[in-house]
């Protein structure tokens, strides 16, 4: 029997052409159709009011659908030309920063109305942070090798050496990125066809998506904004690996990048699974150190290869003087009292708020080994006293030390981007603390948890945005939470 469609507006597979009307969290762009069944709702990720797109519809229910973006047909009047290679990474890139901004706000502003239901989002709102760069801003790429290409003329894939990043919607085909895209180091992208070219030039062979075979995986940069200096990570499978001489590739990134080049390391990733990467399979150093140093307000920070750290430096600087004005406000819960700073990464945050308190003990912990072994040698080069880090899951921490209960009245979170694990939430506000500053990459989840933070008692005292990622979506929060 036929299945029965679920909506009389638009059926799954079916291709339609909509123009975009509004912006929803996320960068869903959000299209209408009017008929005489009334008004039904599409959301469009990757497209922007007033452009009129054509889209295929992927997932339909009674209230909305949602498709996947074909073509701009005709694109919005608010987009500028601009002077880099267009890439998947940053869908908002030919739209004013002001206009980002803009829709950045209203959307994040109307999930914590929905989700977190506060009701006076508005009037907790403090303020939108713009990112001090809003082209060259990144410290961190990761471009991938594939042995299929996709040629636009024929609308076809191809086999083809490439070396960028993949095709949007389509994650077997890669893309190549021939000059700078404006988000990370112009010198080092304008120069990543010539990289390709020596890879191509070895005869072997790009990573193969739907074949799982293959040596080049990815070729990972990180660079930083004190020392300009770059911290290069190549990743194959074993497979050829005899093949392949790892001394002279350094030489060649040597002739290519002279003293800018700070180290060279070699990955062994032999996962068949296609997600990223240099975190994953053994690192040795072929050439060079195997850490880049970065300032942040006036401290120092080593990272190696496997920590986080935070990708717009510059803008994380703002990020943190806000998180450390929220902490600040009520200053007596911090000196002289124990600050706990879940997931910590490098213990950026956690040294910042020590450096500007009187007797504070920061307890910093975090699930990368790495990052902790990177926090330790933070605060002994940086100086500063008092703090103490644990490499651990924070939900084990906290049921591991039941002494902090009641105990602790500031606490400092800035969980990864899928949020806080409900039980690790309730460990959380098990502790009893008076004031929760709350940072997040990923304001859906942070919402979700306002809902439970307010349930057991807590206020949204003040809410701020930091643009840490301009022409992406992405939108970082900083919120203080008051008992
Ligand atoms: C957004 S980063 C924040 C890092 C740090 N606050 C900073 O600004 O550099 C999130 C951190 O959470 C850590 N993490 C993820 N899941 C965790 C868990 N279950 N327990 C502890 N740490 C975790 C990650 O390793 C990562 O360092």
């Amino acid at each position: 029997m036929p299945r029965r469609e679920r909506n009389q507006f638009v059926k799954r597979g079916q291709t339609i052409e909509i123009r975009i009307e509004d912006y929803a969290f996320g960068g869903k762009g959000i299209g209408r159709i009017r008929n005489e069944y009334g008004e039904f709702v599409i959301f469009v990720p990757n497209t922007l009011p007033g452009q009129l797109v054509k889209a295929q519809i992927k997932k339909s229910s009674k209230k909305y659908a949602e498709g996947k973006l074909i073509e701009v047909i005709i694109p919005s009047e608010d987009e500028i030309e601009i002077p880099y290679q267009e890439i998947p990474g940053a869908p908002y890139i030919k739209l004013p920063i002001e206009k980002q901004h803009q829709y950045k706000k209203q959307s994040t502003l109307e999930l914590f109305r929905r989700i977190g239901k506060v009701h006076d989002i508005n009037h907790k709102f403090d303020e939108f942070i713009s990112s001090p760069n809003t082209f060259h801003y990144r410290n961190k790429m990761e471009y991938g090798f594939s042995a299929i290409g996709y040629d636009s003329a024929l609308k076809a894939d191809v086999d083809e050496f490439t070396l960028g990043f993949k095709r949007r919607g389509l994650w077997w085909c890669g893309e190549n990125l021939n000059t700078d895209s404006g988000l990370f180091d112009e010198e080092v992208e304008n120069k990543l066809k010539n990289i390709r070219e020596y890879c191509k030039e070895t005869g072997l062979s790009p990573w193969h998506g739907p074949k799982k075979e293959g040596f080049f995986r990815y070729f990972v940069v990180r660079k930083s904004y004190k020392t300009n200096r770059l911290l290069f990570n190549l990743v194959t499978t074993t497979h050829s690996l005899a093949q392949f001489d790892l001394d002279n590739f350094a030489n060649y990134l040597v002739d290519l990048f002279g003293n800018r080049v700070a180290g060279f390391l070699h990955t062994i990733n032999d996962e068949i699974g296609d997600r990223t990467i240099a975190t994953t399979g053994s690192v040795n150093l072929v050439y060079g150190d195997d850490k880049i140093v970065e300032e942040l307000c006036g401290l120092n920070f080593e990272i190696s290869i496997k920590s986080f750290f935070q990708t717009n430096p510059k803008c994380a600087e703002k990020l943190y003087n806000k998180v450390v004005d929220y902490a600040l406000e009520d200053k007596s819960s911090i000196d002289n009292n124990v600050v706990l700073d879940l997931f910590c990464g490098t213990g950026t945050i956690g040294q910042i708020l020590a450096s500007k308190a009187t007797n504070t003990q920061i307890v910093g912990v975090d699930i990368v080994s790495e990052a902790i072994e990177d926090a330790k040698k933070n605060a002994k080069r940086n100086g500063i006293d008092g703090l103490k880090f644990i490499a651990s899951d924070v939900g084990k921490f906290l049921t591991d030390h039941p002494e902090y209960i009641n105990k602790i009245r500031t606490i400092i979170l800035d969980p990864a981007r899928a949020g806080i694990a409900p039980k690790t939430l309730k460990k959380i506000i098990n502790l009893n603390a008076e004031r929760l500053v709350y940072v997040s990459c990923n304001p859906a989840t942070q919402a979700r948890d306002t809902e439970q933070l307010i349930l057991a008692g807590y206020n949204l005292k003040k809410l701020s945005l930091v643009d840490q990622f301009p022409h992406t979506a992405h939108i970082e929060t900083v919120v203080l939470f008051e008992k």
